[in-house]
């Protein structure tokens, strides 16, 4: 069965999350049931990027031929993974080799593999995505997940998205939860100023959690990448 890649990279460190700065390679997907306004990855549903129909074999050559052996763990991203039921085959084949998965979705879709993959990040979307959270299907994964390592990460623009953030932690206090820094600007290339922006939205975002009650056991994270890097891709 193939799979739809938009990309892949890596070497490089996960910049986001239950891993943060874990090394690993990127397997990027196409195509995403959501459209959030502010996606940094939009080039994988909005028909300006270009995909690669790939079987399994396929994605672990192209792993091995740009990674070689400086790697051992492998995060599948999109787009939405879980639109993939293919991508199966190529978790347990990352298995057989010893490389850990990775992978992050929003929580709107399931799939049996899932529960094979070592680390999970669900990344509701908050109002100001202008998405809207099902969340019977949210309740269905979880519950699923019980024996998972699996986060909570939530992306945070403002104080709406802060209180979506609150209820959801409320409704699953034992899930580790993570708190991200949103990037209001996905197309600049001024780091400079991206860097600035990025770091005042992270001290606003640490202040918010500090003056919460209900945010006592949350982390609250940048995506190092975009610090690091910018809106670059591939990295
Ligand atoms: C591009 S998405 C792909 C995986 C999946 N569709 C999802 O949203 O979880 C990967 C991560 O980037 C986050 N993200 C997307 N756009 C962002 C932005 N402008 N600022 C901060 N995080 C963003 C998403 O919330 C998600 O956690
Ligand atoms: N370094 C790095 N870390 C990431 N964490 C999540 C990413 C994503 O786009 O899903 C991402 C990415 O694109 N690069
Ligand atoms: S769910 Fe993820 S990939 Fe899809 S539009 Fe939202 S941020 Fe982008
Ligand atoms: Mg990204």
């Amino acid at each position: 069965m193939k799979i739809p890649v938009m990309e892949v990279f890596g070497p490089t460190i996960q910049g986001e999350g239950m891993v943060i700065g874990q090394k690993t390679m990127f397997v990027r997907t196409a195509g995403c049931d959501y459209s959030c306004n502010w996606c940094d990855s939009k080039f994988t549903w909005d028909g300006t990027g270009k995909s690669t129909m790939m079987t399994s074999e396929q994605i672990i050559d192209s792993l091995l031929a740009i990674g070689e052996n400086r790697f051992s763990h492998v995060t599948i991203s999109g787009g939405n993974p879980l639109l993939h039921k293919g991508l199966g085959v190529f978790i347990a084949q990352c298995k057989e080799r010893g490389w850990k998965t990775a992978i992050e979705t929003q929580g709107s879709l399931w799939q049996e593999w899932l529960l094979s993959v070592d680390d999970i990040t669900i990344s509701p979307k908050p109002p100001s995505s202008g998405m809207t959270t099902d969340f019977e299907k949210l309740e269905y994964m979880m519950d699923r997940l019980r024996e998972n390592n699996v986060s909570f990460k939530v992306v945070v623009f403002d104080d709406i998205d802060f209180q979506y953030a609150e209820n959801l932690h409320a409704r699953y206090p034992d899930v580790p939860f993570y708190l991200q820094v949103g990037n209001p600007d996905v197309v600049t290339t001024d780091d400079a100023a991206l860097t600035a922006t990025l770091l005042s939205r992270l001290e606003w975002l640490t202040g918010k959690t500090v003056h919460s009650s209900m945010m006592n056991t949350v982390r609250v994270l940048p995506q190092l990448h975009a610090l690091m890097w910018g809106n670059k891709r591939g990295v």
